[in-house]
């Protein structure tokens, strides 16, 4: 069997970290077992769904590197629609229904009172065709119900082992709309077994919907003379760092805003690919290491939190493995088109974001009020600096000399020295920093000039 598995996102927002999870999961599922990904956009709803949000998961999954082998768009398909709801219509699986979302709500309410499960009555199972002619009279549209065989209804979860419930405890989901739009539980379905899925891993906020697709693949499937049931995994759901749900309607965490702000992708996936894991959670500088080392059966059953700081932790883990090639072109977008490899390797290990990098360029190229205690230790040290050319000995020379001759030594010898030269406390290794600087330019700054 070929694995084929999909992201089937719905284009009515910014991509989440909750929904990279569902993304990442399939895809590394999917290169793992050198299967296929489909990645199609679930956009029959259409108040809600936009070509701007489907542009703009588009461009986060390139951004992310996770490619695809197939590409669809609900859509386009509404005519498979039509044929497979004709085909449940002509096994009787499908029953038009006529009270208004008021009606549904008020009966919802009168069986909550009564401290029972809101399930559909099947009112509308037990018209006659006067009754249906006669609401039609009304002007009554109808929508149409699927209607559930009696019985238990069993998967074997990849994630959650055994699952099973009893389809009367479920109400006939509705998969046609009054304005004879189908819904996603069935455009999900005729997709899923049009394109051969063979597993469905998706957050556990479907788990529902699975019991009731499970009959809806078994329907499709006698109806059409095609197709079957795939296997399902179900994963917990990220919340937010003090446990909140995560939407895309809401905009929480979206891949773009931490775009903005300076992810990586390799740390973003790195972390979801872990996260809730019983892998430790460090950075992988590829996505085929990640594939290599994914494994569903490493997923916990518990609710992960995201935590931001174990993010910014493996963005730096992740810059602070790059060599120069890899950031060339990104550094010059940035505006540091004279950045170099010698530039790259001193202040890669204080980057906690590329475009950090940026700053450390002004420290060592463009002029700076410098901070200066003790004027007589700066002259001192200014006197003392070797002629050029300067490589990455010379820091080590020059400060032995001036211990020498001052008498100070370790942070009382360092740190003034750092703060003439760079205004700032902490850095990259001096080391590695002076020769960027030059000589010019530190001695005008340990005379305290701007410079
Ligand atoms: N917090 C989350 N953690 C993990 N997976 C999630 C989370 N939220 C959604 N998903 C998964 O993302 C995939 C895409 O789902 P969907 O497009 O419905 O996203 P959504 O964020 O739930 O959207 P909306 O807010 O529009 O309902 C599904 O597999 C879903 O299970």
């Amino acid at each position: 069997m070929t694995v084929a598995v999909r992201f089937a996102p719905s284009p009515t927002g910014l991509l989440h970290i909750g929904n990279l999870r569902a993304a990442l999961t399939n895809w590394l599922f999917a290169r793992k077992a050198g299967g296929s990904f489909l990645f199609r956009l679930d956009d029959t709803d259409e108040e809600r769904s936009t070509p701007e949000f489907a542009a703009a998961i588009e461009e986060d999954l390139r951004w992310l590197g996770l490619d695809w082998d197939r590409f669809a768009r609900e859509s386009d398909r509404y005519g498979r629609y039509d044929a497979a709801v004709a085909a449940l219509k002509r096994a009787g699986r499908l029953y038009p229904c006529y009270e208004t979302a008021e009606e549904l709500a008020l009966k919802r309410a009168a069986l909550l009172s009564q401290g029972r499960p809101p399930i559909y009555d099947r009112a509308a199972l037990r018209l006659g065709d006067a009754d249906r002619a006669r609401l039609e009279a009304e002007g009554r549209r109808p929508h149409w119900r699927f209607r559930l065989e009696p019985g238990e209804i069993v998967w074997d979860d990849l994630i959650q082992g055994h699952k099973s419930f009893q389809a009367a405890d479920l109400s006939d989901p509705v998969l046609i709309r009054e304005d004879g739009r189908p819904l996603y539980t069935l455009t999900s379905v005729v997709d899923d077994q049009d394109f051969a899925i063979t597993h469905i891993i998706r957050g556990e906020d479907h788990v529902t919907n699975t019991a009731v697709q499970v009959q809806l693949f078994q329907a499709l499937a006698e109806a059409e003379g095609q197709g079957g049931v795939p296997v399902f995994a179900h994963f917990p759901l990220i919340a937010g760092a003090e446990g909140e749900g995560l939407s895309k309607r809401l905009g929480s965490f979206s891949l773009r805003s931490l775009r903005e702000q300076g992810v990586e992708p390799l740390a973003l996936c790195s972390y979801m690919a872990k996260l809730g894991t019983s892998d430790a959670i460090e950075a992988r500088l590829s996505l085929a290491e990640l594939a290599a080392e994914f494994d569903l059966a490493r997923m916990g059953r518990g609710t992960p939190r995201f935590d931001p700081e174990e993010l910014a932790r493996l963005n730096a883990q992740v810059l602070h493995a790059q060599p120069f090639a890899a950031v060339q072109e990104r550094l010059r977008a940035l505006g540091l088109d004279g950045a170099d490899d010698a530039f790259w390797l001193a202040v890669r290990p204080n980057l906690t974001r590329l475009a950090d990098a940026l700053d450390w360029w002004q420290v060592a190229h463009a002029p700076l009020t410098p901070v200066i205690g003790d004027t007589a230790f700066a002259a001192a040290a200014a006197e003392l600096l070797p002629s050029e050319p300067w490589g990455p000995e010379t820091w080590g020379a020059w400060t032995a000399a001036v211990k020498e001759r001052t008498g100070a030594k370790g942070k009382a010898l360092f740190l003034p020295l750092r703060l003439a030269l760079t205004a700032r406390e902490h850095g990259p290794e001096l080391k590695t920093l002076l020769p960027l600087i030059g000589r010019e330019r530190a001695l005008k700054r340990l005379s305290g000039r701007t410079a």
